[in-house]
Formats: C-alpha cells, sequence, structure tokens
C-alpha cells in the first residue's frame, strides 16, 4: 500500500475537505489561517552526508512550502524533534529557524524526545484573505498549466550529480511566489513535492479536469543526460516549486518566473503529448 491510498482511508473518516489540500484551511472570520505538518526521518527524507542544520532547514521548509501553495503568508512554525544523538538539537534548531527567518517566519516552539533514528516533525500555521487563497481544487477549462523553477534537481542531487546537491538538501520554499500567485489570480495550487507527474494528478483528480502537458517544454535540470533529465523533471521528488493553474489572461504573473506547460480542459486524466501520463513519483510504502 502507499500514501495515497492511506489517504483515501484517511478522507473517509475526516472528510475531503480536510485530507485535499496541501494544508488544512480554517475560517477566522476576516481571514483564512492554513496549517500543515510534515514528518521527515532519516531512512526516507535525509540522504547521506546531510548535516543537521540541513535536516533542521529541510524540516521547516517543507512545511512553508505547503503554505506558501495556498498562496498564504506563514505567521509560525514549531518543530518536534526525536533525536539519537543529543548535541544535534542545537544544529537542527539553527537550521530550522534560519529558515523560518529567510521567509518571514518564526520558529515559535516545539517538543523533544530520544529517538533511535533522527526523526523531524514541523508543523506550520499561515493566514491568507479570503480573495488571495489558492487550492487544489480551482483549476477550470482553459487555463494555463505553469510550473516555478526547475523541477527534478533534487532527484538529480541525489542520483550524485554534485552541482544539485544543494538544492537537494537546502530546498527553497516558494513563499513569496505563492503569495504573488495568490494575489495575480491562480485559480488552483499546489507544490510538486512528491514530483511534477504526481503532483499533475493530484490537481486534476481535486479540480475534476483534464490536464494536458507538452513534454518539451518542462523545465529540467541543465548537463545531465538527456533521458536522465527528463524523467527526473516528471518524477523526481524533493523539489519545491508551485504547481499551479491561471487564466491565460493574467499569465504570465510579474515577479514569478513560471514556465507554461499546458492546458487545462473538461474531462480527467493527465496527458503528456496526447499520451496518458504515468502517476508516479515519491511516495512512501508498507508491506
Ligand atoms: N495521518 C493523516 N491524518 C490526516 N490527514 C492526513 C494524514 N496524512 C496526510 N493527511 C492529509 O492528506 C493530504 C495529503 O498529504 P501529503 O501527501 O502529506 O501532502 P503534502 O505532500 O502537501 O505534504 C493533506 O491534506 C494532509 O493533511
Ligand atoms: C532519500 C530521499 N529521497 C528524496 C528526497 C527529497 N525529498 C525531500 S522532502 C521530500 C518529499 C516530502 O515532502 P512533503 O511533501 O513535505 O512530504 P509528504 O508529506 O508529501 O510525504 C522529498 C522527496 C530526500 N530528501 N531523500
Ligand atoms: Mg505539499
Ligand atoms: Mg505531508
Ligand atoms: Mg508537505
Amino acid at each position: 500500500m502507499d500514501d495515497r491510498a492511506l489517504v483515501r482511508a484517511i478522507r473517509a473518516i475526516i472528510g475531503t475537505d480536510a485530507t485535499d489540500d496541501d494544508c488544512a484551511v480554517i475560517d477566522d472570520g476576516e481571514n483564512y489561517l492554513v496549517m500543515s505538518t510534515d514528518m521527515l526521518h532519516e531512512t526516507t527524507d535525509f540522504p547521506n552526508g546531510m548535516t543537521s542544520w540541513q535536516m533542521g532547514w529541510m524540516a521547516a521548509a517543507v512545511t512553508l512550502s505547503d503554505v506558501a501553495s495556498m498562496g498564504a503568508h506563514p505567521i509560525a512554525l514549531l518543530l518536534a524533534v526525536g533525536v539519537d544523538r543529543a548535541e544535534r538539537v542545537e544544529e537542527i534548531t539553527r537550521g530550522a529557524d534560519d529558515c523560518c527567518r529567510a521567509y518571514g517566519c518564526r520558529l515559535m516552539g516545539g517538543d523533544m524526545d530520544a529517538h533511535t533514528e533522527c526523526t523531524l516533525v514541523s508543523t506550520g500555521l499561515g493566514r491568507v484573505s479570503p480573495e488571495c487563497l489558492v487550492r487544489r481544487r480551482g483549476a477550470q477549462p482553459g487555463d494555463v498549466v505553469a510550473v516555478t523553477g526547475i523541477p527534478g534537481q533534487a532527484q538529480a542531487g541525489l542520483d550524485g550529480y554534485k552541482e544539485y546537491w544543494e538544492a537537494l538538501v537546502v530546498p527553497r520554499p516558494g513563499v513569496f511566489e505563492g503569495q504573488a500567485l495568490g494575489r495575480a489570480g491562480a485559480t488552483a495550487m499546489m507544490d510538486v513535492s512528491d514530483g511534477l507527474s504526481i503532483s499533475l494528478h493530484d490537481l486534476a483528480e481535486a479540480s475534476g479536469v483534464r490536464l494536458d502537458v507538452t513534454e518539451s517544454v518542462i523545465p529540467r535540470p541543465e548537463g545531465v543526460p538527456a533521458e536522465d533529465a527528463a524523467r527526473y523533471a516528471l518524477f523526481g521528488g524533493g523539489d519545491f516549486g508551485l504547481l499551479f493553474t491561471c487564466p491565460e489572461s493574467v499569465f504570465p504573473i510579474a515577479g514569478v518566473d513560471a514556465t507554461g506547460i499546458g492546458r487545462v480542459s473538461a474531462g480527467s486524466g493527465v496527458y503528456l503529448d496526447g499520451m496518458a501520463l504515468e502517476k508516479v513519483g515519491y511516495s512512501h510504502y508498507w508491506e
């Protein structure tokens, strides 16, 4: 079983509204509050050679990315640290704090425990005005499909391309881009943390639309053999660009470095140059 199947089981208990987006959305009257929590641990998320500071940075970044993907401004982050060696805690905390400060957020508490495997759980809170909130479900036929940044860099780093190691271990969440996209009228948005292909599928399903994407225009890591670069860009995880849709009339959006890669139409499924695109990406599995 993979984590998508488990989310479906959880959805049956707590509802679609609570499980459809990168964050939970809470109506606070004047604004919406958004919240996300993410767990990272050594076996599946921290490649060999990562420093404690980088682990802390990455834990904060994945959660800031979820807040960003709603068009929201991050307010506060909490970090729970399950740690094998006590002397790691300070550097982990510095990494998370540096990441928060870089994106206008504050690390405001957390929890800790002794654990055999270094495990970090970051929980973030953000705020967004109702007209700027963007969910995964709003894509409209005729909209442009676009992505920020260059998907595939983190996977290239994981596979040994040293020039992309930094992109893998110090990921940059699209906090400022997400807010600009929310203001500009993006109709649906999510981050591509699990890979572009699987994210296109998640967005298409949440919005109840069909997405058609053109392979040749998808940005991909330079300096990598062509076949690998295309595969990394479509199926590699760990990049924190934003996948979004918006009316053609507002694209491109000032201040946001994004590439138009396709179109939304009525229907269902994701098609790459007219062929069904595999729903493959970074997933967690159970026997
Ligand atoms: N254990 C859980 N209990 C409740 N909701 C969950 C759980 N795990 C994941 N979700 C929800 O399922 C959705 C997808 O989760 P996930 O794939 O982790 O998103 P992301 O890639 O943005 O971190 C989110 O809305 C998340 O809040
Ligand atoms: C072994 C390994 N593979 C891939 C990555 C890149 N990576 C970093 S975070 C992440 C995905 C998790 O991000 P997030 O969306 O916060 O988690 P989810 O809840 O979707 O599992 C990936 C694939 C990594 N750090 N380590
Ligand atoms: Mg996400
Ligand atoms: Mg998650
Ligand atoms: Mg996440």
